[in-house]
């Protein structure tokens, strides 16, 4: 059995990660290839938990925070990413690690070597085949965010923050340029899809053949 492919979408608040995660599912899909979609923080019944209980009552400490979202990823990756990946599916996260090592690495500063180590523990060996890291001015993306009308609270923080936070992904696509590609998210959604399109089929159906 042909172990499965593992893709993440990257990228800060409003970028087009959900929207472009659904059209490459339904793309694979029509290329006979199986696949799940996920999502981070959830994915499980405890990570949904998870999620309700972060975006509900913010943890005031950082460390609480970087430490729910690695139990959330444990979970996830042990009982829906690794099974799958397994059995020969492909799964496609909206979100995982490097949102952790931006938000709450670059944001809140906490260590990358505790970063790492968490993802030693939580991830390893089932790191993502390709993360596609949708990039596009905070402005939009938060503009974005407030016309889909679900502005969450890391949504509603302030523009240089959210510019942190592009940086801080634009610099894991320049530091992993093997995993990482890097899609211009201010284009219509058709000409992101066929960006993400090109990634994946240069980097993975050719070798999944
Ligand atoms: N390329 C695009 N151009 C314009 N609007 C977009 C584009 N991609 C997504 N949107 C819209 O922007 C909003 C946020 O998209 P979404 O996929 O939910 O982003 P994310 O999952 O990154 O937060 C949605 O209302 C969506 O329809
Ligand atoms: C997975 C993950 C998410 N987050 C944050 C990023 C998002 O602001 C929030 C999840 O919200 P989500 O609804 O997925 O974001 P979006 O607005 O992009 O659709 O959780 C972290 O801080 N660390 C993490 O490890």
């Amino acid at each position: 059995m042909k172990r499965g492919k593992f893709i993440t979408f990257e990228g800060g608040e409003g970028v087009g990660k959900s929207t472009q995660a659904k059209r490459l599912a339904e793309r694979l899909e029509r290329a006979g290839v199986p696949v799940i979609i996920t999502r981070e923080p959830g994915g499980t019944p405890v990570g949904e938990d998870v999620r309700d209980l972060i975006m509900k009552d913010r943890p005031t400490d950082p460390m609480t925070e970087l430490l729910l979202f690695a139990a959330a990823r444990a979970e996830h990756v042990t009982s829906v990413i690794r099974p799958a990946l397994d059995d020969g599916t492909w799964v496609i996260s909206d979100r995982f690690i490097d949102s952790t090592r931006v938000y709450q690495g670059k944001r809140y500063g906490l260590e990358p070597e505790l970063i790492s180590l968490l993802e030693r523990y939580t991830v390893s060996p089932d790191f993502p085949d390709l993360t596609l890291i949708l990039d596009l001015p905070a402005t939009e993306g938060v503009e974005r965010a407030q016309n889909r009308g679900t502005l969450s609270r890391y949504d509603a923080e302030r523009i240089e923050t959210h510019e942190v936070l592009r940086k801080g992904f634009l610099e894991i696509a320049t530091s992993e340029p093997k995993r990482c590609v890097l899609i211009d998210a201010s284009l219509p959604v058709s000409s992101v899809e066929t960006a993400v399109w090109q990634a994946v089929s240069a980097h993975l159906l050719v070798e999944a053949r």
